[in-house]
């Protein structure tokens, strides 16, 4: 197990996580400020996230030529074609932005009254023109509403109390008629048609047929992608029988003469010299065994003993350097045996020849070089015994040719291309990767600078690229298209992407054109809206077969609570990886509840006092869920009962805040009504946590 806190050292990540818990209670200021009108529409091109490969943009329809058609600006300068669509795109700064014009002239609100602007309905003057006049029955909590009703109710614990929207979430408006306010603020009520949480994570991965078309990938390209078949051992492995240690070859019971002819194995040597029965000879970790080897003696383990009757020439060499042997070829032993007859002067037969007698620590064992044939025997130290097939590592030993090593479906990481390569692979057929768009909605974006006169920083576009290539997408392009329904349609129409993600614009505010333009496309929604909170809004539809678009919320944790409710199930099941396993950890403290609606709450697992009574109050056990994929991969480190491991929720957990989330490791699933201190909670792991802290 990792203790996330030990690896990092420093305290920084955890400072931050502090700062959030502390924050506690005292609830982040709420930021419902007036908002004015806000000035200037900008189509910006947006840079591909450092995950997006910034190839060439899907043209639109009749949109080819000119430099708009170029690759992605932000990677090499180039315009972003869907900039050059929206017409009245220009480049952050550009002279021409309209970055500047008056309030009021940012977007073709339908009256004047500050309230197009905003977007989403805050303010005391919903005047006719006010597209998210709220129902006075339903109302959105400071907490996880995006905004407040005149006459919401809230729950002690501060939750919103939804008594009934205006109408069916699934009430559709007429085609074509994207102003029909009506059925669009029954949409964004949506109490009636959202589907639960559950249910929608079930919907998404079952919404394509199955995994995508096998394709071929060099080895180094595979990484991150899942088998398409199993694999399958090319070979034995080994495929030889061979040394597991440096030493020496021997054949049968010792003491053995060294072979005549004999300048030791090394590894990658081939066309052995049968060893005769009695005989040893020098050899190299992963050498093969010449024929006839019944075992291997660890340097360490053996000695060189010369025959006495070879005095002149044995006292020569003892003599020669007062050190008990002589380096016949300078160098050529250590008297550690430790690189054996892996040096290449120990090929050469006569070099570090050892006195008559030696103890096991004397450097007379373990010499490199093998004294002449016929002049010296090997014998073991220490009462080590050779007993047969002594560190041989015999062929097949880890597998025969057509074992199947790994199932399909397994994700490729660096150790599955290891085992590939070492089991005779130079290609894998994988899962081609899901390739997905990413459309960043909301002329309100800037990307790049302070936040200023109303405007806001794009903090999806930089998030989503990276976060969906840990997901196992091919992000083939991050597009800011602003707030535009024709380019939006464009763009969605012409894309060839398996799966189009949009930011933004699912709610029914009067620039939110997801649904009017999937209505237009003749896509077929198959989630309208989510009992979740952040992310009511979410929405899946299928553009046509094989072809889906995700709708995420604007806010930047209801765009995550998205992400990982549709998004992930939906690439998992593109790119043939089995269901996230479900780890289920206590809760360090209890988490209020929506009283209808799933919450995800950003946690962070801390180890320490376990929590009381861990088990028996969700009927889950410990750790993962029974037979999900993937249970043990981290031992006990995702099994919070019993270890002492709890998630802590933290506070800025707000559907417009990224604080909580970026400290988290995390996001616990809390049930409708809430859950209790010590509870057992599941926990959506984030694909960058790496264990509990301290
Ligand atoms: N009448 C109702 N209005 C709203 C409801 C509702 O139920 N009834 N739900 C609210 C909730 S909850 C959410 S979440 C939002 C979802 O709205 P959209 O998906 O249409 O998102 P936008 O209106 O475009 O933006 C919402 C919010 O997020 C900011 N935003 C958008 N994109 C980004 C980005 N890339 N980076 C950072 N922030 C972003 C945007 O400026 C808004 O502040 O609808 C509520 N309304
Ligand atoms: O609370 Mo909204 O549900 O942020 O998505």
């Amino acid at each position: 197990m990792t203790h996330r806190g030990a690896d990092r050292g420093a305290a920084g990540a955890d400072r931050d996580v502090d700062e959030a818990l502390a924050i506690a209670n005292d609830g982040p200021p709420s930021p419902r400020t007036a908002v004015a009108p806000s000035a200037g529409s900008a189509a910006e091109p947006v840079a591909p996230s450092a995950g997006a490969r910034p190839e060439p943009a899907a043209a639109a329809p009749g949109g080819s030529g000119g430099p708009s058609a170029g690759p992605l600006a932000g990677a090499d300068g180039a315009w972003d074609p869907w900039e050059r669509i929206n017409g009245d795109g220009f480049p952050e700064g550009a002279a021409s932005s309209p970055e500047g014009a008056a309030p009021g002239a940012r977007r073709p609100g339908p009256a004047p009254g500050g309230q197009p602007g905003d977007g989403h309905g805050h303010g005391p003057g919903p005047g006719p023109s006010h597209s998210h006049s709220h129902s006075p029955s339903h109302s959105h909590d400071r907490d996880h509403g995006c905004h407040a009703g005149t006459g919401g109710r809230e729950t002690p614990a501060g939750h919103a109390v939804h008594t009934g929207g205006p109408g069916p979430s699934g009430t559709p408006s007429a085609p074509g008629a994207p102003g029909a306010l009506g059925a669009r603020e029954a949409r964004a009520g949506h109490r009636h048609g959202a589907m639960p949480w559950s249910e929608a994570r079930a919907t998404a991965a079952r919404a394509v047929r199955g995994p995508l078309a096998p394709e071929v990938r060099q080895l180094p390209d595979a990484l991150g992608t899942v088998l398409a078949e199993p694999l399958t051992a090319l070979t034995d492995l080994p495929s030889f029988d061979s040394s597991a240690m440096d030493g020496w070859a021997v054949s049968g019971p010792g003491p053995w003469r060294i072979a005549t002819g004999g300048h030791g194995v090394l590894a990658g040597d081939d066309g052995l010299v049968p060893l005769e029965d009695g005989h040893a000879v020098r050899i190299a970790t992963g050498a093969r065994v010449p024929p006839g080897t019944t075992g291997v003696l660890r340097s360490e383990y053996g000695e060189i003993r010369r025959r006495p009757a070879r005095g002149p020439e044995d006292g020569g060499h003892t003599g020669g350097n007062g050190g008990g042997h002589t380096g016949g070829n300078g160098g050529g032993h250590t008297g550690t045996g430790s690189d054996g007859a892996g040096s290449r002067g120990g090929r050469d037969g006569r070099d570090g020849t050892n006195p008559p007698t030696g103890g096991p620590h004397g450097p007379e064992h373990g010499t490199t070089g093998a004294p002449a044939p016929g002049d010296a025997s090997l014998h073991t130290t220490g009462g080590h015994t050779v007993v047969p097939g002594q560190d041989i590592r015999p062929r097949g030993q880890e597998c025969r040719s057509g074992d199947r090593l790994l199932a399909a479906g397994t994700a490729v990481t660096p150790a599955v291309l290891g085992l590939a390569a070492a089991a005779g692979y130079d290609e894998l057929r994988t899962v081609r990767r899901p390739r997905v768009e990413v459309l960043v909605l909301g002329d309100e974006l800037l990307h790049s600078g302070l936040p200023r006169d109303g405007r806001i920083r794009d903090a999806l576009g930089p998030m989503l690229g990276p976060w969906l290539e840990t997901l196992g997408a091919e992000v083939t392009g991050t597009y800011r298209l602003g707030d535009d329904a024709e380019v939006l349609h464009t763009a969605v129409t012409a894309s060839d992407a398996d799966v189009i993600v949009t930011t933004g614009g699912t709610a029914a505010g009067p620039v939110d054109h997801v649904h009017p333009v999937l209505r237009r496309s003749g896509a077929e929604v198959l989630v309208d809206g989510v009992a979740v909170r952040p992310g009511h809004p979410m929405l899946l539809a299928r553009l046509a077969p094989g072809r889906h678009l995700v709708g995420l919320p604007g806010n930047p944790l209801a765009a995550v609570s998205g992400l990982l409710t549709l998004v992930e199930p939906l690439l998992r099941a593109l790119s043939g990886r089995a269901p996230r396993a479900a780890a289920y950890v206590p809760l360090a403290e209890g988490a209020p509840g929506h009283p209808r609606d799933t919450r995800l709450v950003p946690v962070v697992r801390r180890t320490g006092t376990p929590a009381a009574s861990p088990s028996g109050r969700s009927g889950h056990p410990g750790g993962r869920a029974p037979g999900s994929r993937g249970a043990g991969a981290r031992s006990s480190g995702n099994t919070g009962a019993g270890t002492g491991h709890r998630a802590v929720p933290l506070r800025f957990n707000g559907p417009a805040m990224l604080r909580g989330i970026a400290a988290a490791d995390g996001l616990a699933v809390v049930p409708p009504g809430g859950a209790e201190d010590g509870s057992m909670a599941e926990i959506l792991e984030l694909p960058w946590f790496e264990g509990e802290t301290e």
